[in-house]
């Protein structure tokens, strides 16, 4: 089976009037099934920047990132969508639901961007609610739910087509303890149950020493460490 996520020397550049900022300077890393990876690094080291080239949501200033064998870099902006809908699922630190529809609509919109049928996405995004406790909620528009709520919806809406990998942005960073534990544990158990891919940016040490890796970014490079052995990949560059 191929890679989830590969990426190789991938640097990244904001330009912004005359200034540019070097944000990522080189990054390796691949992503393989059931893969649990945390990233981590200071504010502003380009954790949410990498996961969103990852995503492919953003493209890199240079280097080359496979998402499923697939060069994001040779694809059309409609082509890597297509592959991002496919293979991942991602998970924003505020969950990004669209407030006018309700948790079910909003957990069904992926199915239905894939041309599935209404019913059959609602039946799937019902299953997916129940999945994350929230069978009940399923009228109830974002603004009804409380903010762990509201990110279990987006955390179902992100797996609801069964991606190959979930990327998630601080998915706990703005819930109390008891609500993060709770999103947390549902990431581990989908990981557990279909073997999905987790990548996570986390401020949180313990949360990334549960992780099998930990990928630390200083000074734009990536440096990967198995959390119960030795490095697999070069530190900073
Ligand atoms: N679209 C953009 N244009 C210009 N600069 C950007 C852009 N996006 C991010 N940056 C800059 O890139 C750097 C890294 O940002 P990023 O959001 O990836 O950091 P982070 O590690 O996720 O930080 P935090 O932990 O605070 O969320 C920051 O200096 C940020 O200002």
């Amino acid at each position: 089976m191929n890679d989830v996520i590969r990426a190789e020397a991938v640097a990244k550049t904001f330009i912004e009037d005359v200034l540019s900022v070097d944000v990522l300077r080189r990054v390796d890393i691949v992503v393989r099934p059931a893969d649990t990876i945390a990233i981590v690094g200071a504010s502003g080291a380009g954790k949410s920047t990498l996961l969103h080239l990852l995503a492919g949501l953003d493209q890199p200033t240079s280097g080359r990132i496979w998402v499923d064998g697939q060069d994001m870099g040779r694809l059309s902006e409609a082509e890597r969508g297509r592959v991002r809908n496919r293979i991942l699922g991602f998970v924003y630190q505020f969950h990004h639901l669209l407030q006018e529809f309700t948790a079910l609509e909003n957990v069904a919109m992926p199915l239905l961007i894939r041309r599935e049928p209404v019913r059959r996405a609602h039946q799937r995004a019902q299953a997916m609610l129940k999945r994350v406790g929230l069978a009940d909620r399923a009228l109830h528009k974002p603004s009804e739910l409380s903010g762990g709520e509201r990110q279990r919806v987006a955390i179902a809406r992100a797996v609801v087509h069964e991606p190959r990998c979930v990327l998630a942005d601080e998915p706990t960073g703005n819930l109390d303890t008891r609500n993060a534990a709770d999103v947390f544990a549902l990431l581990r158990d989908l990981n557990a149950s279909f073997g999905t891919s987790l990548v996570l940016v986390t401020h949180d040490h313990e949360l990334a020493q549960s992780m099998g890796r930990v990928g630390v970014i200083v000074d734009g490079c990536l440096s990967v460490t198995e959390t119960d052995a030795l490095p697999t990949s070069p530190g900073p560059c």
